[in-house]
Order: structure tokens, then sequence, then C-alpha cells
């Protein structure tokens, strides 16, 4: 597994009975990057971000977390790492000041002299400092979030994993949190961010990995999964099915009709032929497109779902 990686798997697997949650993944989460885990409910993000931390023990598999070995060397790496984890336990009547005091306070690697410069530090990066004496009863789910980020911060991080950070978040609050995750990796720490959502980890993050049933489907950067997608083919016209009937004829691939257009695979396929077929053939041509697929395409592809668009 390589150096310089923040995060690398191999064979990484759990069994539950007779269900397999995560199954064999070489997770590769580069120093630096924001990476994004994406997939549906129940794809198994969490089970891998539990067996990372040294929460579950996997059945099969090696975790390297910042270049050591977990669990063997779990007690040195895990200080350099924060996490956000189903989120630490908040008292209800104690202020977002006091509850950080409270884990600060319960990390015996720290500096007692300098805890209120550190708490107040991780309220200020999380924009909760004006609201740091209010009871955490009191935070909507946005400010409760937004604290449990903060006492991942408590200390620098060199990797931060943070499991569906803005779950329950309205718009501002997920904005907020996409955010603190640019800044701190500007600042050099990477950050491993799981999601449902494909379009917020587009918007936030350099590397995407793509969880379907337990297995790891694609791994890279945006723009190398995006590779590999054929471009494709798009005829408007009235006359859908014959559109359809001569790109098939032609030999384009997956050819398939919507409404008002009828779309498919050009392989090798010239795309001016397609026009100049449908025109001879008397199929009204209102608009003509080569298009490379969406990312959200290439991941229908690879898992045949639809990811979530902005809930
Ligand atoms: N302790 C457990 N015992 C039995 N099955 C489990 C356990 N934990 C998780 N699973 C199962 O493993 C699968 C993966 O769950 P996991 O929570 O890792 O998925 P996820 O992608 O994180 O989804 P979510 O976003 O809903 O948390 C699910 O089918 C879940 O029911």
């Amino acid at each position: 597994m390589g150096g310089a990686a923040a995060v690398a798997t191999s064979g990484l697997t759990k069994r539950f009975k007779h269900q397999v949650a995560v199954d064999s993944l070489d997770l590769l989460v580069p120093a630096g990057a924001v990476y994004g885990f994406l997939g549906p409910n129940g794809s198994g993000k969490t089970t891998t971000i539990r067996m990372l931390l040294g929460l579950v023990t996997p059945t099969a598999g090696e975790v390297e977390l910042l270049g050591q070995p977990i669990p063997a060397r779990a007690s040195e790496v895990l200080s350099r790492v924060g996490a956000l984890v189903e989120g630490p336990a908040f008292h209800p009547y104690l202020s977002g000041r006091e509850n950080l005091a409270r884990l600060d306070a319960a990390d015996r690697t720290t500096d007692a002299r300098t805890a209120r410069a550190r708490i107040d530090a991780a309220l200020d990066r999380v924009g909760l400092l004006a609201a740091a004496g209010k009871r955490y009863r009191a935070y909507s789910l946005g400010m409760r979030q937004r604290l449990a980020i903060a006492s991942a911060l408590l200390r620098r991080r060199d990797l931060l994993v943070l499991d569906e950070p803005t779950n329950g978040l309205d718009p501002q609050g997920t904005r907020e949190v996409r955010s603190l995750v640019g800044s701190l990796s500007d600042e050099g720490t990477t950050v491993l961010v799981s999601s449902h959502l494909l379009s917020e980890v587009e918007q936030m993050c350099t590397h995407i990995g793509v969880m379907h049933v337990g297995k790891l489907v694609a791994q890279g950067t945006a723009a190398e999964l995006r590779t590999g997608a054929e471009p494709e083919a798009v005829v408007d016209t009235d006359q859908p099915q014959e559109a359809a009937r001569i790109m098939r004829e032609l030999g384009l691939t997956d050819v398939r009709t919507h409404h008002a257009s009828a779309t498919g695979t050009l392989g090798r396929i010239a795309p001016e032929k397609i026009v100049v077929a449908c025109v001879h053939q008397g199929v009204p041509v209102v608009g003509f497109r080569v298009a490379s697929p969406s990312l959200e395409d290439v991941f229908v592809s690879l898992t045949g779902e639809g990811f979530d668009v902005s809930s």
C-alpha cells in the first residue's frame, strides 16, 4: 500500500452472519484529497468507516491510516485522525463550549492550560463562537452537526473522516459544512466524507469512490471516472422511434427513446452520418448533439440506480 495515501485498504471485508456488508474493498484516499465516499443508504459506507477507525473488526483485509496499520498502530495514528461518526454524546443541559471542554478534558494528550484557546478556535472554525454559551438542547440540527465537527477539530488533524456530515441539514447548513471542508482541505487536512448525494460530492470532492451493495465499483478523480464513458449522440425529433431505428441500423449501441429525442452510444460511428441518414429517410431533425455522459449517467450505468440529486 502506497506511502502517499492517507487511507489505504486491501481486501477489506465485513460479514454479518449471512450478509456481506463490505466486500473486498481496496480503498485509496491520496494524501491531500477530499474524497467523496458515495453510495446509497445501506451500501456499506458506515461499516467501512467504522472499520477504518478501528470501531468494528474486519472479517478480512487490511487498513492503513496515514501509512500506519490499523489496529496495530491505532494508538499512535488515531490522535491525528478526527472523526464524525454518529456524533459524540453531547450533554443537552451544557452549552456548546462546556460540551467541548468536557471532551477536551477527556483527551489526556492535551494541555489543560491551553484548553480555552483550543476550544474557542474550534468553535470559531465552525461559526459557533457567538452561540457557544447556549445550551446544546437549544441548538438547531445544523448547529449540533457543526459542534460535532468542532469536537473533531479540537486538535490539528491530518485526516478527517466525516460520515454523512450534512444529513438533516438545511441548504444553508449544507453550504457551511461544504465550505468548512474546503478550508480544512486548503490547510492540508485530508478529508474522507461519505454521502448519498452525488451533487454534494461533486461540489466538494477532488476524488470519488462509489459503493454499490458492499462493493467499491469505481474510484478516482471525477475526470477519471468520466473517461471510459463513451460519448452519446442525441437526435431531437418528433419521430424518436424512427430515429432510434436508424441509429441502430447505423450501429449505435444502447439506443433508447425519450419523449422527443433518441439517444445512443456512438462508438466508432461518425456523428454526421446520423443526421444525413435521418434526413434521407424523412425523419425531421430539430436538434443534434454529441455529449459525454454526466457523472450521474456514469454512476447509473455502474450501479443501475439513480442517486438523489437534492434530498
Ligand atoms: N451490526 C450489524 N449487524 C448486521 N447487519 C449490519 C450491521 N451493521 C450494518 N449492517 C448491514 O450492513 C449493510 C451496510 O450497512 P451500512 O450502515 O454500512 O451502510 P451505509 O452505506 O453506511 O448506509 P447508511 O447511509 O444507511 O448508514 C446494511 O445492509 C446493514 O443492514
